[in-house]
């Protein structure tokens, strides 16, 4: 008998999961050493690993990464309390209609619903900030929140001045670009599901950013990235954080790192419990395939587009899987275009 709500059904999601013990046990994603990318002995062979991670996985683990741990603690414990609040009071920080920002459930694909609820919230820049919604948030999570947002930040820029030092971009680009960056938070619950092979907690989909950090906060998982065509799961580390690379790296990179596409499945007995921090840049700066990795034998792939737009563009479009960067990729037919100097910045 099918005890979930019609709304929540999508079998058809579920069909290949790698979390079927039949399947045989596959390769998981690499594990970057944060100590080890900053210590002069080891850097060379870590920045090699964080490359290849990029290139063939979109996603790692990332172990010593200096968040300070009672950070992490205090912020876990304003979120379970945020969650245990009494669904009137979260009701406070509701989600309005056609808006992005807010707490709530999420409709997808054809008015299918997540098994999971959500609060989105964008962090940076100040001035950007939803005012009602802050002032919504109960204080402790509040208070903590700030401190979280401060260790994400300083952490993201720390990556991405890997990251640019891998892809041989110069840092002061990357600085520019992000110093300031629009940045949000997504906080999710994915609550136990009586039938979890009929859900889906987190509809397939890319990040739209350059960077997420993703906290499993209590320790359960379900996230699956889709690699070669099979959806694996991924087992996360002991107080690690998992990063994933976005389509604006994906872009900019002119293709050479991969926005890998991820969903996540719930279970029966566990609730699980995560906060994705999304880095992007600032929103005037522009995106496109970095200038210094163009030749003639790399043409660009993706068009270029300001922030802005871009991030107004996507909040407005029906999304699905990959959908919004196969949107900013150059067809054959832009070609000549391109070829023939009308488009910006090449
Ligand atoms: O909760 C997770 O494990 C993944 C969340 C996610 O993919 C997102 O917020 O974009
Ligand atoms: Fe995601």
């Amino acid at each position: 008998m099918i005890s979930v709500p019609k709304p929540y059904l999508r079998p058809e999601l579920q069909a290949r999961s790698t979390f079927d013990t039949t399947v045989a046990p596959v390769a998981s994603i690499p594990t970057i050493d944060v100590n080890m990318l900053v210590s002069m002995e080891s850097k060379g062979l870590e920045l090699e690993k964080l490359h290849h991670a990029c290139k063939e996985w979109g996603f790692f683990q990332l172990v010593n990464h200096g968040v300070s741990s009672s950070v992490m603690e205090t912020m876990k414990h304003a979120l379970e309390e945020f969650y245990e609040l009494p669904l009137e009071e979260k009701m406070k920080c509701k989600r309005k209609p056609d808006e992005a920002e807010g707490y709530g459930a999420v409709i997808g694909t054809g008015g299918k619903l997540d098994w999971g609820d959500r609060f989105y919230i964008q962090t940076n820049p100040l001035n950007r900030r939803n005012q009602r919604l802050f002032s919504e948030l109960p204080s402790s999570l509040r208070n903590n929140f700030e401190s979280y947002i401060l260790e994400m930040q300083k952490l993201a820029m720390k990556l991405l001045g890997f990251i640019a030092e891998v892809l041989n971009i110069g840092l002061q680009e990357i600085k520019e670009m992000f110093d300031d960056g629009m940045q949000s938070v997504r906080m999710t619950y994915y609550p136990p599901c009586p039938q979890p092979e009929l859900v889906v907690g987190f509809t397939p989909h890319s990040d739209a950013t350059a960077i997420t950090i993703l906290n499993q906060i209590n320790g359960v998982d379900g996230l699956e990235i889709k690699k070669d065509g099979a959806w694996i799961p991924i087992a996360f580390l002991p107080d690690a954080l998992v990063v994933n690379i976005g389509d604006i790296l994906e872009i900019m990179s002119n293709g050479f790192y991969k926005s890998i596409e991820h969903k996540v499945t719930v279970n029966s007995q566990k609730e699980r419990k995560t906060i994705a921090f999304f880095v992007n840049p600032k929103f005037e700066a522009e995106i496109g395939p970095v200038t210094c990795l163009l030749s003639p034998t790399n043409p660009p792939k993706y068009r270029r587009i300001v922030m802005e737009q871009y991030v107004n563009q996507y909040f407005t479009k029906k999304l699905y899987g990959k959908s919004y960067l196969e949107l900013m990729k150059i067809k054959p037919e832009d070609q000549t275009t391109v070829l023939d100097g009308n488009h910006s910045g090449y």
